[in-house]
């Protein structure tokens, strides 16, 4: 639905000459499919706005295409891409609402602008989408009258107003508190489900990425360097940024040593149903494996329950090379921390 193909942008030089050019976009190339939401994640500077805004060609690319939903907007002109427009949708951080306009008035601008709808026509869809947001209550208040969670509902609906099948998040929820974030971020799942919207969002909090995502790329001085499934990414990220950005929102198991030099240390994940079954019990259980849990954390990512712990393996009733086939039968994925462990 939305295809990047080797986008270059580079900025020139602010404040004179001693200063270098910057480049925001070096061969980036992104392809989201149909109904899927992707996010982009990277520290600040890496290039994330560029390149969401290169998606409605709000800012245009020095070189490469930019495809959505098939159609080159590189090559358009002026009106035929105003007209491509109207069908990508596009939500702010901080939320770019019309002071002067109500609730109502808001959502109903973008379609006043596209044209085609009678008066009546645009009351009704004003109305359905207040409704979508939970906001109908709210239709004849004013910007300054909503809390910022408010503030973001009308921004959505706006987004969605002239029915758009890519729906653009420009770190839509990083102007809001925690609780109000996680309202947003279920919203936006909300209606990407029920009107099967494509969504591209970026964002610099890890969290927004697992609670919403189903792939996400890692952005790093205007590149990607690494994408894949959010699931895939958490698990086994392979890139240093990927790693740090995880490790300082607090995903990744501490890189400790096990209690005693040389007693067998062992990574265990577990996914989905594995992650809410005894699987500890039954390894004591049916295997007579002893563990000491040293560290344990459950992330869900798309509400999937994802656990990790760190253990050492105080004794067993089997080899110990065996420990990794026994945590596999029983749904998991173990790993030794410390090398050459094949008694
Ligand atoms: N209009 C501009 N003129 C000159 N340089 C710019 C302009 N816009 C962005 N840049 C530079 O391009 C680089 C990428 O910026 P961009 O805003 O795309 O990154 P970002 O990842 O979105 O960062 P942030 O999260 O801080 O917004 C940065 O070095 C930034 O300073």
């Amino acid at each position: 639905m939305i295809a990047l193909e080797r986008l270059h942008k580079t900025y020139p030089a602010r404040g004179g000459a001693r200063h270098a050019a910057v480049t925001a976009l070096d061969d980036v190339s992104l392809h989201v499919q149909p109904g899927e939401i992707f996010g982009v994640i990277g520290r600040s500077g890496a290039g994330k706005s560029t390149l969401i805004r290169t998606v409605n060609l709000l800012e245009r690319p020095d070189q490469g295409v930019v495809r959505v939903g098939g159609v080159d907007l590189t090559g358009l002109s002026p009106h035929a891409l105003q007209q491509q427009r109207q069908r990508i949708g596009m939500v702010f951080q901080h939320f770019n609402l019309l002071q002067s306009r109500t609730v109502a008035g808001n959502v109903r601008y973008p379609m006043q602008l596209a044209g085609g709808r009678t008066a009546a026509e645009m009351d009704r869809r004003v109305d359905e989408l207040l409704t979508l947001v939970g906001l109908a209550h709210l239709k004849d208040r004013h910007p300054s009258q909503l809390s910022g969670g408010q503030k973001q509902r009308v921004g959505i609906a706006r987004a969605l107003a002239n029915e758009p099948h890519v729906l653009l998040c420009d770190e839509a929820t990083s102007a809001l508190d925690p609780e109000t974030t996680e309202q947003i971020l279920s919203l936006l799942a909300d209606v990407s489900a029920r009107l099967q919207l494509t969504v591209l969002l970026i964002t610099h909090e890890m969290h927004v990425i697992h609670s919403l995502c189903d792939r996400v790329a890692v952005m790093e001085q205007g590149r990607i360097v690494e994408q894949g499934r959010v699931l895939d990414v958490f698990l086994d990220p392979q890139h240093a940024t990927t790693r740090s950005l995880l490790a300082h929102a607090g995903f990744l198991l501490d890189e400790g040593a096990a209690t005693e030099p040389g007693r067998p240390h062992l990574q265990i994940t577990a996914v989905g149903a594995a992650a809410q079954s005894p699987l500890l019990d039954r390894l004591r259980e049916q295997h007579g494996i002893r563990l000491n849990l040293l560290e344990g954390r459950v992330t869900h990512i798309k509400g999937e329950p994802v656990a990790r712990l760190r253990a050492d393996v105080l004794g067993a009733d089997v080899p110990l090379d065996r420990i990794p086939t026994l945590v596999a039968e029983l749904g998991g994925h173990a790993r030794w921390l410390n090398e050459g462990i094949t008694r």
